[in-house]
């Protein structure tokens, strides 16, 4: 399915925090937002996912405006990783897995054998089976991510939007998340938008990026197009050097301060 953002702005409390955005991600490609702290990348995605309306703009689905659809119809095309996503009560990991079928599920609401069995699948794929019975509260940060990651997979989207989904998790799980967001794009079709902080990690898992500065998008393309030192210079006021894996001849960059500390400093 493919996402359309069209001249987007969003306003929160009064003030314009996103402008004039155009962003375009086909059918079963990882599209990556970056952009410095503060740059607008969660509230662009949060209009995305519904939870903010645009200002000015639109998100279409396959050409179908998101903002106009009816709650159900919406979460059974588009599910949602949110930065900072929680609750306040303790359900066990199985039933915030299970929330994840309620757009699916028509008359009693109540979870039949198939939901059941997609929310065991969902779990197993994050390699969370064997927190089923545990209290959400309990888990830590990466265990609740690796859950709510499996929460978006049991919805059954055909769009996903993660804000940060590397966020609590270590490296190997950071790997192993992107892989399955691929995955899920390679055997499903899924589309995904996703923020990365990770520059490199967006860079490898990623087939654009957009990259967000005060709001506006700054720069778009494949990776390595986009990512050049001057940018990161410009909008991250880093120094990047890019250098090559020694096994697989990927491109890697490597980070300095923009302005190195002098000796007296
Ligand atoms: N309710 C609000 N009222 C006023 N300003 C807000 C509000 N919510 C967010 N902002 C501001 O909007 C800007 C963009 O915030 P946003 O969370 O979208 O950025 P981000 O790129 O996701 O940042 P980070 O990388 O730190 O998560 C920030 O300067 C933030 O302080």
């Amino acid at each position: 399915m493919r996402i359309d953002i069209a001249d987007l702005s969003v306003e929160v409390a009064g003030n314009r925090l996103v402008h004039d955005i155009t962003l375009r991600a086909g059918s079963g490609r990882v599209v990556g937002l970056v952009g410095p702290n503060g740059s607008g990348k969660s509230t662009l995605l949060r209009c995305v996912y519904r939870a903010l309306r645009p200002a000015a703009g639109t998100v279409r689905l396959d050409g179908a405006d998101v903002h106009a659809m009816d709650a159900r119809e919406g979460a059974r095309l588009l599910a949602a990783l949110p930065q900072e996503a929680s609750t306040e009560f303790d359900f066990t990991v199985a039933e915030v897995v299970a929330m994840g079928r309620l757009p699916h599920q028509r008359g009693s609401g109540r979870a039949s054998a198939a939901d059941l069995a997609v929310c065991e699948r969902a779990l197993a794929r994050v390699g969370a089976d064997h927190l089923a019975g545990r209290g959400f509260l309990s888990l830590s940060g990466g265990e609740k991510q690796r859950v709510l990651i499996a929460r978006a997979l049991a919805q059954e989207p055909r769009v996903l939007v993660l804000d940060e989904p590397t966020n609590h998790l270590d490296i190997a799980q950071q790997l192993e998340v992107l892989a399955l967001v691929r995955e899920g794009c390679t055997s499903r079709r899924l589309t995904v938008l996703t923020a990365l902080h990770d520059l490199n990690l967006a860079a490898m898992h990623c087939d654009e990026l957009y990259v967000l500065a005060h709001g506006r998008i700054v720069a778009a393309g494949p990776p390595y197009d986009v990512l050049t030192p001057k940018l990161l210079a410009e909008v991250f006021g880093v120094r990047a050097h890019r250098v090559r894996h020694p096994e697989s001849g990927a491109v890697q960059l490597l980070f300095d301060r923009l302005a190195a500390p002098t000796a007296a400093s």
